[in-house]
């Protein structure tokens, strides 16, 4: 199994969710609500993460209600949070600020 497939430990998953912050564990996934200014910015953010996932063959779970997105973060064939789900959780937030960026015309 390759290194990035292999389980984390409560200590390692800790210290990795210092690096985004917006997310927080619950069990064996990595969680991250937000909302969206409106539904066809959230469905935007949807297509950005769907896309940036793809290119890392690793996927969250989306749940889009309205303008609330809840995304949940797990690497099932490791059946727990490994350095993966990190990974996608900080793709996520960048795709996430960009498609907001756009939408409301604020680069950094
Ligand atoms: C064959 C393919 O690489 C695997 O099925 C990938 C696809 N995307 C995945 N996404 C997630 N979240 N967990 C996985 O274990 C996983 N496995």
């Amino acid at each position: 199994m390759s290194p990035s497939r292999v389980r984390l430990s409560d200590e390692q998953i800790a210290e990795g969710l210092k690096s985004v912050p917006n997310w927080h564990r619950e069990g064996d996934a990595l969680l991250r609500t937000l909302q969206a200014p409106d539904f066809p910015t959230g469905i935007g953010m949807v297509v950005a993460v769907a896309e940036a996932a793809e290119a890392m063959d690793h996927h969250p779970d989306i749940d889009i209600r309205w303008r609330t997105l809840h995304f949940a973060l797990s690497t099932h064939d490791a059946g727990g949070i490994t350095v993966l789900d990190l990974r996608l959780a900080a793709v996520i937030d960048t795709a996430i600020e960009s498609v907001l960026a756009a939408a409301t015309g604020t680069h950094a």
